[in-house]
C-alpha cells in the first residue's frame, strides 16, 4: 500500500520535471541549432568510439592499473571540452526502434529525448553488444540499460515458463529497490514478470517468487548467489542479458568473490552491460571476466569538471571542537531543504540522530546497522519528502534518485575523490536539477583538496564566522553528561569514528595522529575522550604511533564475515 502512495508522489514529481524539461527544451531551441549539432556528432561519436574501442582493448591486454590512469589524467588535461557536458542528445525515443509497450510508458514517465549515455548506449544494446558505461552522477544511466533489457524480454517472447531473461545487479539493497521501480515503470505495458531479491528479505517468499517464473530479476550479488546455488526450480538458464549497475561499488563493497562466482553460474550466451564510475583494476578483471568485445561509452570523460555543471560546492575548515555547533547551525537555518548529511559510520549517525532530535531537530537516518525494514521504510520517506534532514553512512551514497535534494553535506570526509562525487551526486541530479554540497575539513585535512583538483573537483572555500555560531555548546555537553542514554550513544559515536578515521585509504591526510582528541570529544559532547583501549596522542603527547597505527588499522578493518557469504552482510559495514 505504501509504495502504491510513494509510486503517486513520484510521478508527481516526475510530472513536475517533464514540465521544467519542456520549457528547458524551449529555451534551448532559441540559441542552439539541434539539428546542425545533431549531424555534427555522429562521425564524433564514432571516432571516440573507435578511439575508446582501442582503448579498451589496451586495457583487456594486461595493461596496469597505473598506467591506464596516467593516459587518462593526461587525456583529460588535454582535452577539455565543456560541450560534452550537455544533458540531453538530440534524440527523441521515438525515433528508436522500440515496441509500442514500451514507448508508451516511456512517454508515461515524461521522457521524450533520450540523455547522452541513453542516446549513445541504448542502440548498442539493442543490437546485441556488450556495452561497457560511464557518466556523470544523474544524467539516466538506469533507463540506458532498461529500455533495451525490456525490449529484449518483449522480443524474445518471454514467458514465464522460460524463467529469468534479464538480470540486474546492483550494490545495495536500496538501489536494487530503485532499479526495480523503474524496471517496473517500463515494463507496465508488457505482460513480463519481475522481481527483486535482496539480503535482509525473506528468503523462503523469494524463492517461491523465483519457482514461479521472474523475467527480469533484480538483485544484490549475496542473496542473488544464495538463489543460484540453493534454490531449486529458479530457472535461468535462458537468461540473455546481464547488467551489472555500479560494478566499483560491488567490488569496493567486498562482493569479488560472489561475482566471480555468479558469473561463472550464468549461461556464457547472453548481452551483459556494465556499469561502473571508476576503471579500477578490479572492475577491469570483471570486465574481462564478463564481457565480450564491449563498446566503451563514457559521457563526458572530457569535460572540465568530474561533477555536474548545476552543482555548487564549496568546503569550510573548522575546528574539531566546533564541527557539531556548525552542523547544528546549518541544520537549523536549514529546516525548510532537503538535506543529507554524510558521516563516516553507523555509530556517528545514530547518535547524532538520537541527540537531533532529542533538541527537536527533526531528523532521519540510515546505515548498514538498521533492520533492512527500517532502511526501507527510510529510504522511501525520504524519496517522498519535499524538506526534511537524512544522516546517512556512504550506504545512501551510490545511484539513489531521491528527487530534489538541496543539500549534501560531508561532516565525515569521504574514502576517496568517487567516494566525494558520489555523495555530492545525490543533489544536482536530472535535466534542470540544482543542487549545493559543503564539504567540512579540520586544519590538517586540506591536503585532500589536492586530489580533488586532480579529480578535477574544484570546491570553493567558504567561512563561517564563529559569532554567527549557535552558542549550544555549553547545554550540548551537559545533555550529554546527564542523559545515560546518549551519553553512551556518543561515546558509541567516537569510537566508531575513530575506528572509521584509522582506516581511511588516504591516511598520509587522514591521520589518526594528527587528530586532537579532545576537542573531537567535544563534538560528540563529551568532556574528555574515552577509552578507546588504544594508546592514542591525546593533544601533544605522542604515544608509539606504529604501533597505535598498528592497533587501529586492526580494529578498524571492516566487519566482513567471509563465513556469512550467503547474506548480504557486508553492507552492514557501512
Ligand atoms: N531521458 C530522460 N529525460 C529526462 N529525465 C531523465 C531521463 N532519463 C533519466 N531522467 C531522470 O534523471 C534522473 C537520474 O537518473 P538515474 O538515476 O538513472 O541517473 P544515474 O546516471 O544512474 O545516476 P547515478 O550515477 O547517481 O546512479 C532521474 O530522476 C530520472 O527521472
Amino acid at each position: 500500500m505504501e509504495t502504491k502512495k510513494i509510486l503517486k508522489k513520484q510521478d508527481k514529481l516526475r510530472r513536475k520535471l517533464q514540465e521544467k524539461q519542456k520549457k528547458l527544451e524551449k529555451e534551448e531551441k532559441k540559441p542552439v541549432k539541434v539539428e546542425d549539432s545533431d549531424s555534427d556528432s555522429e562521425p564524433e561519436v564514432e571516432q571516440v568510439r573507435d578511439k575508446k574501442e582501442r582503448r579498451l582493448s589496451a586495457v583487456s591486454d594486461k595493461q596496469s592499473e597505473k598506467d591506464n590512469i596516467k593516459i587518462d589524467a593526461n587525456e583529460e588535461e588535454k582535452e577539455v571540452d565543456d560541450k560534452a557536458d550537455k544533458y540531453f542528445s538530440s534524440l527523441e525515443f521515438k525515433d528508436l526502434p522500440l515496441s509500442e509497450q514500451t514507448l508508451k510508458a516511456v512517454d508515461m514517465l515524461g521522457f521524450k529525448k533520450a540523455t547522452e549515455i541513453q542516446a549513445r548506449s541504448i542502440p548498442h544494446v539493442l543490437n546485441g553488444r556488450d556495452v561497457l558505461g560511464a557518466a556523470k552522477t544523474g544524467s539516466g544511466k538506469t533507463l540506458a540499460f532498461m529500455i533495451p533489457a525490456v525490449e529484449m524480454l518483449h522480443k524474445a517472447q518471454f514467458t514465464q515458463k522460460k524463467g529469468t531473461g534479464v538480470l540486474i545487479i546492483a550494490p545495495t539493497r536500496e538501489l536494487a529497490m530503485q532499479n526495480y521501480k523503474w524496471a517496473r515503470d517500463t515494463l507496465q505495458y508488457h505482460n513480463k514478470t519481475h522481481g527483486v531479491v535482496i539480503g535482509g528479505a525473506k528468503r523462503s517468499s523469494e524463492a517461491n517468487m523465483l519457482k514461479k517464473g521472474v523475467n527480469l530479476l533484480v538483485a544484490t550479488p549475496g542473496r542473488l548467489l544464495d538463489h543460484l546455488q540453493n534454490t531449486q526450480g529458479f530457472v535461468f538458464h535462458n537468461l540473455s542479458m546481464l547488467i551489472i549497475d555500479e560494478a566499483d561499488a560491488i567490488l569496493k563493497i567486498g562482493f569479488e568473490e560472489e561475482m566471480n562466482q555468479i558469473i561463472k553460474l550464468l549461461p556464457k550466451e547472453r548481452v551483459t552491460c556494465l556499469f561502473s564510475a571508476t576503471m579500477t583494476k578490479k572492475v577491469e578483471d570483471l570486465c574481462r571476466l564478463s564481457l565480450k568485445n564491449p563498446v566503451l561509452i563514457e559521457v563526458s570523460k572530457d569535460s572540465s569538471t568530474s561533477t555536474v555543471s548545476n552543482l555548487e560546492q564549496g568546503y569550510v575548515v573548522i575546528d574539531p571542537a566546533k564541527k557539531f555547533q556548525l552542523l547544528f547551525t546549518f541544520l537549523k537555518k536549514n529546516l525548510k531543504k532537503k538535506v543529507m548529511v554524510f558521516m563516516s559510520s553507523c555509530n556517528a549517525v545514530k547518535f547524532y540522530s538520537d541527540l537531533l532530535n532529542y533538541v527537536d531537530i527533526p531528523v532521519k537516518d540510515i546505515h548498514g546497522k538498521q533492520k533492512q525494514q527500517k532502511r526501507t521504510s527510510t529510504y522511501f520517506e525520504f524519496c517522498q519528502a519535499e524538506t526534511g534532514i537524512l544522516l546517512c553512512t556512504d550506504v545512501a551514497q551510490r545511484g539513489l534518485d531521491f528527487p530534489s535534494v538541496d543539500w549534501i553535506i560531508q561532516y565525515d570526509p569521504p574514502d576517496d575523490p568517487e567516494d566525494y562525487i558520489h555523495r555530492v551526486g545525490r543533489t544536482a541530479r536530472g535535466a534542470d536539477g540544482k543542487g549545493r554540497a559543503l564539504l567540512f575539513l579540520l586544519e590538517h585535512e586540506i591536503g585532500f583538496l589536492r586530489y580533488l583538483r586532480l579529480s578535477k573537483i574544484k570546491p570553493n572555500e567558504y567561512e563561517f564566522p564563529e559569532n554567527k555560531l549557535a552558542t549550544i555548546q555549553d547545554q550540548f555537553m551537559k545533555l550529554i553528561e546527564r542523559n545515560y542514554y546518549l551519553n553512551c550513544s556518543a561515546k558509541d559515536g567516537y569510537r566508531s569514528f575513530l575506528q572509521a578515521y584509522a582506516s581511511h585509504k588516504q591516511r598520509e591526510i587522514f591521520d589518526v595522529n594528527q587528530l586532537d582528541l579532545q576537542k573531537l570529544a567535544q563534538s560528540f559532547g563529551l568532556a574528555a575522550p574515552p577509552r578507546v583501549n588504544l594508546n592514542v596522542k591525546v593533544q601533544g603527547r605522542t604515544v608509539r604511533k606504529n604501533k597505535l597505527k598498528e592497533q587501529l588499522g586492526k580494529r578498524a578493518k571492516p566487519e566482513f564475515r567471509r563465513d556469512n557469504k550467503s547474506s548480504d552482510s557486508r553492507q552492514f559495514s557501512y
